[in-house]
């Protein structure tokens, strides 16, 4: 029996997050390979909850936290921050939600991220989408996206690759050699791409009666059932007289 504090720790963590039963679904793929995008389509269809690991350290140096500046030199040299940083943030993100589906999107990138998270959180990935691209294809795609990123130059893009290749792929072949992992075909055009995903996602398909006006439209065909079942009867009794 540990502290009131270690027991608490234990509970929130029992493999649920805040008290309650969550799906993450990790989406890894090397720099470029389109996981953002894809992310957002999977957003808009299966209503899941998209945590980029990248924007979430990028916003907590635009925050001007003490960790900003560390965080900036890191990003800007294609190395991956420190797992209790990243984590952190997540986790944060997570309760903050309110969902209980997600994708976690760039990360973990190594060993140590993967380890530790599952450490923290008590929590294993549904799944692993894996995003698989060729480098020339990421690297077009990079030069190209255009958002001011101050590692996007082909410099660090270089760098990344070679985090990609050595860190980050040994986390995929885990997930592969447990069963996790979902292969993509990323190099196709993103229409394309989105199909191969829908075919992984299907059961998380929202059903129109499990959205908010699915809901609004239930209660409203159940209360005309109700009127008419009264009316039907009330006329019954009159006529009967
Ligand atoms: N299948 C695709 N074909 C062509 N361009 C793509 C495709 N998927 C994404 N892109 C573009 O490539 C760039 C990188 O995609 P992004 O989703 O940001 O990748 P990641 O999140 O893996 O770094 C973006 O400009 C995006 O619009
Ligand atoms: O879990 C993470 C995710 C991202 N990064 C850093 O953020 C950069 C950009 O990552 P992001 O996933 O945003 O972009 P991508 O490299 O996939 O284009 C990486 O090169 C790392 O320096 C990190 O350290 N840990």
């Amino acid at each position: 029996m540990g502290t009131a504090a270690e027991v608490a720790d234990k509970e929130t963590n029992g493999g649920l997050l805040d008290g309650k039963k969550v799906t993450v679904v990790f989406v890894l793929g090397g720099p470029g390979s389109g996981k953002g995008t894809q992310c957002a389509n999977i957003v808009k269809r299966y209503g899941f909850t998209h945590l980029s690991a990248g924007d979430l350290l990028r916003a907590e140096i635009k925050s001007g936290s003490e960790n900003g500046k560390m965080i900036q030199e890191m990003i800007k040299d294609g190395k991956i921050v420190p797992s209790e940083v990243t984590i952190k943030l997540l986790h944060r993100a997570m309760l903050e939600s309110g969902n209980d589906k997600f994708l976690i999107d760039g990360f973990p990138r190594n060993e140590e991220n993967r380890a530790a998270f599952e450490a923290v959180t008590n929590i294993e990935p549904e799944f692993v989408l894996f995003f698989d691209c060729p480098e020339e294809e990421m690297e077009r795609r990079i030069l190209g996206r255009n958002q001011g990123r101050e590692d996007d130059n082909i410099e660090t893009i270089r760098k990344r690759f070679k985090v990609f290749l050595d860190s980050s792929l040994p986390v995929i072949k885990y997930y592969e050699s447990i069963g996790k992992v979902r292969k993509i075909d990323a190099g196709k055009p993103v229409d394309e791409v989105f199909e191969s995903v829908k075919t992984i996602f299907a059961k998380y398909e929202t059903k129109w009666y499990d959205t908010p006006r699915g809901r609004t439209m239930m209660l409203c065909i159940g209360g005309f059932m109700l009127v008419s079942a009264a009316v039907a009867l009330a006329l019954r009794k009159r006529n009967s007289r």
